[in-house]
């Protein structure tokens, strides 16, 4: 296994997670090491309830078993030798490191690499030797005024540079904020910082860069309150019960006006909901309510954990140079960079506070290397400036509730120490030296996790997603070790393997950086998800060996003869060929591992010597089979994320047609209440018409009966001597208004007639009473035609009948029109009316 380590770009170490609660049967065995191979480095995968499944046997750089730690993990892992090659004590830049931690969610990778309430993770343990390693040879801002500014200048990234004192100055407290400046004293926590040696006056501080964020006093007095790894550890005691889905989406809260004891934007982060409503929300799917805001404060570095205590250990540096220490952090998101140290930013159109992805790039300053460009950076003098750095950072770093882990990151967080180094005094040759070194990246990548299981829905489920495929990727990646193309599938394999080989461009001949050196501890709950955990390990441990148990069915369809159950091992080169090289490539994928990497490469390892070709055909169908079984693994992974989504969509569209029904149910009733509302006005409208309109009818034909019933009482007493006064009067009203009637019906047959009395020739269209006499009409016309003569002798004739009818008419009219001017007897009018029956007639005859 030796020989491995110099082909590896990684070291693999395993470290078991102590088993907490009620726990399922346990499926992981660490082998016995041998005397002379200790520390453990075999561990055997035994498959719960199902012994017909492949047994699998796992090597790694080293085992670490349930009882190990934070120190065993962190001196065998060789932190302090990663340190030691980014100090580059002997000269040069140095050489990068990258320490990670990988595994299914919840089985520690977290607590391996940030650490918990009371012991510290190795980041803290790799600064502490960092910082105490570098002693007097590291600058801060306050004893060189101009490094904050040589350090801008010299950096390829595109980065913002910030002093500890200003970046801090800006998190923790806010001068700035009008609420605030005036009447809080800086916290506790920040007089701390600014006693430290090298610390910013507080002039300084004030014209530090615009506010970040901030804290209320109380937050940052409470020397009681838990710092983040304590959160963990209380959800993590706490754990929601079955079902449960996290809040994702950050904000809502202080959109929706909620209150919160502190104005501080850590304090309603995104990630810090997350937490608190994760064990809120884990029956209601996902949720954006309103809820309250947990208690989640930044810490003074005394309430650190300072254990384990590593001030014995110091590794070395080198002595003609000096150095600066620069933070700063990132998560990927969804395949997204975005940098933790930067503050979101609120949207204008949706008042909703975003991160502004970075990119993964060459730079003007750097055309050979990709680098995140744009992340802000802060120079840090002492540990305990990282230290709140780094916590400053955490609170950023998205994390939800699942049903797999309480508190289970949804980003793989990437935690960057450059070291920068220069000679002392920073000349070199009289010039100015630019700044060189290298940088120690840790990484806690976002656990796997099978959607039955984490039980996610909406945006978490779609995380996992992201998180699964992109640890899907690197799984190929370190599959491969040493072939970088399948590198820049996704943005994690990018950011971890760029540094993995040398650049062969010219510029980098020039400015030659050794390839990386990187640790990746795997963690692993030997009691927690079979399928998951051995997915991981498949792809991350440097050797594997698969024993496939004896299925009758399938052997004897093969090879007749009994043979033993055949051993296929992945070992380390000692330089057997390949047999069989076809490496598990999911459904999509393309599979071009054919060629393995040499320590990967897997080689046949006969049962017994002398074995013939049967047993090699064997041993081939049971190679092949163990293949189909890891297939047959991740396709049933895979089915389960796609019944999940479905599941989970097919919910969606009951609830929204649900939801559609009350809709549509709502809008009927609407209808029918404002169709009966106007019916019921119609109808008053229409009741209210017909009674006017009955009235009217009645009271007509009540006129009408009556004037009947008078000219028949009339008739039948023949004078009208009897009656009464009044009922005279009414009689002689009604007559009125037959004369006036008749009158106006008179009108309009003379009218009628006058216009065919001047229709008759074209020399009477002048209107009578204008014409002259009859003799000056013979006069006007033509003397000389006979024919002219005789019609005109005829139109003067029918002219003269018209007259005396017209002579009649206006007899009668004027009769008519002077009905009261003398006797008004009823008798007289009653002739009238009968004479209008008689003009009738002769009207008639008339035309
Ligand atoms: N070695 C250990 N000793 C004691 N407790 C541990 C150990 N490893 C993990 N735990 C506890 O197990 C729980 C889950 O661990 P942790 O949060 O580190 O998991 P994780 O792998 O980071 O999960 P995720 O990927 O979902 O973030 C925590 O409460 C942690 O404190």
């Amino acid at each position: 296994m030796a020989s491995q380590k110099s082909h590896n770009l990684f070291q693999v170490y395993l470290r078991l997670r102590p088993a907490q609660g009620t726990q399922g049967e346990r499926f992981l065995a660490v082998e016995e090491p041998e005397a002379h191979d200790f520390p453990p480095k075999h561990i055997t995968l035994n498959p719960p309830n199902d012994r017909r499944r492949a047994v699998e046997k796992f090597a790694f750089t080293q085992v670490f078993e349930e009882d190990a730690s934070q120190l065993d993990v962190f001196h065998c892992t060789n932190v302090a030798g990663l340190v030691e090659g980014v100090l580059a004590p002997h000269g040069g830049d140095g050489t990068d490191a990258l320490l990670a931690t990988l595994g299914v969610t919840g089985s520690g990778k977290t607590h391996t690499i940030l650490g918990s309430r009371s012991q510290r993770g190795l980041t803290q343990l790799a600064l502490d030797v960092i910082f105490r390693s570098l002693g007097r040879n590291i600058l801060n801002c306050t004893s060189d005024p101009t490094l904050e500014y040589s350090i801008s200048a010299s950096d390829a990234s595109e980065a913002t540079i910030f002093t500890a004192a200003s970046f801090l100055d800006s998190v923790y407290a806010d001068p700035a904020a009008p609420l605030r400046s005036s009447t809080r004293a800086p916290t506790p926590m920040l007089d701390d910082v600014f006693s430290m040696p090298g610390a910013f006056p507080r002039s300084r501080r004030l014209a530090s860069p615009k506010s970040v964020r901030a804290v209320s006093r109380e937050d940052s007095v409470a020397p009681d309150t838990p710092p983040l790894w304590d959160l963990r550890e209380q959800s993590s005691r706490a754990a929601p019960p079955q079902g449960s889905a996290p809040l994702v989406h950050s904000r809502i809260q202080r959109l929706q006006g909620q209150k919160s004891p502190a104005k501080h934007f850590m304090t309603s982060t995104a990630s810090i909901r997350k937490k608190a409503t994760a064990k809120q929300d884990s029956l209601q799917g996902e949720s954006v309510g309103p809820t309250p805001t947990p208690s989640r404060r930044l810490h003074r570095p005394s309430a650190f954990p300072q254990q384990p205590d590593v001030s014995s250990l110091s590794v070395s540096s080198d002595p003609s140079a000096e150095y600066a220490v620069v933070i700063s952090m990132y998560e990927v998101y969804n395949d997204r960079i975005f940098d933790l140290l930067t503050p979101p930013i609120k949207s204008v159109a949706t008042k909703e506070y975003r991160r502004r992805p970075l990119l993964f790039k060459s730079t003007e300053a750097s055309p050979d290397r990709k680098l995140v460009a744009g992340l802000r950076k802060v120079v840090c003098g002492t540990l305990n400036q990282a230290l709140m750095v780094l916590e400053a950072g955490l609170h950023e770093r998205r994390v939800a509730g699942t049903g797999s882990n309480s508190v289970s990151s949804r980003s793989h967080g990437f935690f960057c120490v450059e070291v920068k180094k220069r000679p002392k005094n920073g000349r070199r040759n009289g010039y100015e030296a630019p700044w060189g070194g290298s940088a120690l990246t840790i990484v806690d990548l976002a656990g796997s996790e099978r959607a039955r299981d984490a039980k996610t829905a909406g945006a978490t489920l779609a995380e996992a997603g992201k998180i699964n495929e992109s640890l899907m990727y690197l799984g190929q990646c370190l599959q491969m070790q040493s072939d970088a193309v399948n590198k820049d599938k996704c943005k994690l394999t990018e950011l971890l393997f760029s540094n993995s080989f040398p650049s062969a461009s010219a510029y980098s001949a020039a400015r030659h950086r050794n390839p990386q050196k990187a640790v990746m501890i795997v963690a692993a709950d030997p009691h927690g998800d079979f399928n998951a955990t051995s997915q991981i390990l498949r792809y991350s441990a440097l050797a594997r060996e698969v024993t496939v148990p004896r299925i009758p069915s399938i052997t004897q369809t093969i090879l007749t003869a009994p043979v033993t159950s055949p051993t296929l091992s992945y070992a380390s080169p000692v330089g057997s060929p390949p047999l069989h090289s076809r490496p598990f490539s999911p459904p999509g994928m393309s599979s071009n591992c054919t060629q393995l990497s040499p320590n990967l490469e897997r080689t046949f390892s006969p049962g017994s010597p002398g074995s013939d070709v049967h047993r090699t055909t064997m041993e081939v169908a049971a190679l092949e089979i163990a293949r189909l079984s890891e297939e047959l693994d991740y396709l049933r992974q895979a089915l389960d994320t796609e019944r999940s989504a479905r599941q989970e969509a097919e919910a969606h569209l009951l609830s929204m047609e649900d939801r559609m029904l009350e809709l549509e149910q709502a809008i009927r009733e609407d209808c029918v209440i404002e169709f009966e509302r106007r019916l019921e006005i119609e109808m008053a409208r229409w009741r209210a018409n017909m009674q006017v309109e009955m009235e009217r009818g009645e009271e007509h034909w009540g006129r009408k009966i009556e004037v009947f019933e008078r000219t028949m009482g009339g008739a039948a007493n023949g004078t009208g001597d009897e009656m009464d006064d009044e009922g005279c009067e009414n009689k002689e009203n009604v007559l009125m208004e037959d004369i006036n009637e008749e009158n106006e019906r008179l009108r309009r047959d003379n009218e009628i007639l006058r216009r065919e009395l001047a229709c008759m020739s074209p020399t009477k269209r002048i209107p009578l009473q204008e014409r002259g006499s009859d003799a000056s009409l013979a006069k006007s016309s033509h003397p000389g035609s006979p024919r002219v003569g005789r019609s005109k002798a005829n139109a003067i004739a029918d002219e003269g009948n018209l007259r005396r009818k017209l002579e009649n008419l206006r007899v009668s009219d004027e009769g008519v029109l002077r009905p009261s001017s003398g006797s008004t007897s009823p008798k007289k009018m009653r002739k009238l009316t009968t004479k209008r029956w008689d003009t009738n007639a002769d009207d008639d005859d008339l035309f």
